[in-house]
């Protein structure tokens, strides 16, 4: 990263119109490596808490590969002194999300219909199958306080379901524009989520977006999809913060959010 000011110095991360949310699994996955408990999570989130970023995200998956329940729990204490920033957890509702959602009551839930032993999160969900299943919880979440995001491809024709759902936002699925970035496919995986994004909103949604953003394909998204409310961005990130440190690498991402939303 250059030695130039933070383009943040002369504007607040907090007045931003893109939130950075960031996901600490990662941190969590070298943790789990030694019974020594570090790196630790709750210092990553409050670092990079108090370089700027607007959100702590996590995926407490069912086997516990990263981030485990009391993760979340020692996050949630964590967040209780950051009343303006949001906690979101993400996770299948059902699997084991609802019960840690019951719990903690976040900011912010993020259905993603991962299977319980999956590499990674690789798909959105598919509502004529599972979104008669998704109403009742969607319903409970958002009586428990709780806004609620569904993880989805970028499909327009989807995002009016996604509504009538009763879900508050989309998450966009930006592992197909991450991979077409620098290649001449870039052009038409921007449009097809410029226009997903634009039909969600025409719907009533809020749009979120994540999985392998990073520093370099971040700054383009943003250019070309409208409204995009929050970034969750974890991997890269994280790896990014092993060579500069969490406040540097926060500072850095905002700076892409602030040259392209700014
Ligand atoms: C839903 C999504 O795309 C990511 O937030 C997810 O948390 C990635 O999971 P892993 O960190 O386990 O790859
Ligand atoms: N929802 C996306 C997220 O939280 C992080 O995804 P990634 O940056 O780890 O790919």
């Amino acid at each position: 990263m250059n030695s130039t000011a933070s383009l943040l110095s002369v504007q607040p991360a907090a007045s931003l119109p893109t939130a950075l949310s960031v996901n600490v699994n990662k941190v969590a996955l070298v943790r789990n490596t030694r019974h020594l408990g570090i790196p630790s999570v709750t210092r990553a989130a409050q670092q990079c808490l108090e370089a700027g970023a607007q959100g702590i995200t996590v995926h407490p998956r069912p086997d516990g590969r990263h981030i485990r329940e009391q993760d979340v729990f020692d996050l949630q204490a964590l967040m209780q002194d950051w009343p303006q920033r949001e906690f979101n957890i993400e996770g299948n509702p059902f699997h084991n999300l609802m019960e840690i959602v019951r719990q903690v009551r976040p900011q912010q839930a993020t259905f993603v219909p991962d299977s319980e032993g999956q590499f990674t999160s690789d798909h959105g969900w598919n509502l004529a199958q599972d979104g008669e299943r998704l109403r009742p919880l969607i319903a409970e979440c958002r009586a428990l306080g709780v806004r609620v995001s569904l993880f989805m491809d970028p499909v327009p024709e989807a995002m009016a379901a996604v509504k009538a759902l009763g879900a508050d936002r989309i998450e966009l699925y930006t592992e197909p524009y991450a991979a077409a970035w620098g290649y001449a496919a870039q052009a038409e995986q921007l449009e097809r989520y410029r226009a997903a994004a634009q039909a969600a909103l025409d719907a009533g949604l809020g749009v979120n977006a994540g999985h392998d953003l990073n520093r370099d394909n971040l700054v383009d998204f943003l250019r070309s999809v409208p409204g995009v409310a929050e970034v969750s961005i974890g991997h890269a990130l994280i790896a990014d913060a092993l060579e500069l440190g969490y406040r540097a690498t926060v500072r850095a991402y905002l700076d892409c959010i602030l040259a392209a939303r700014g």
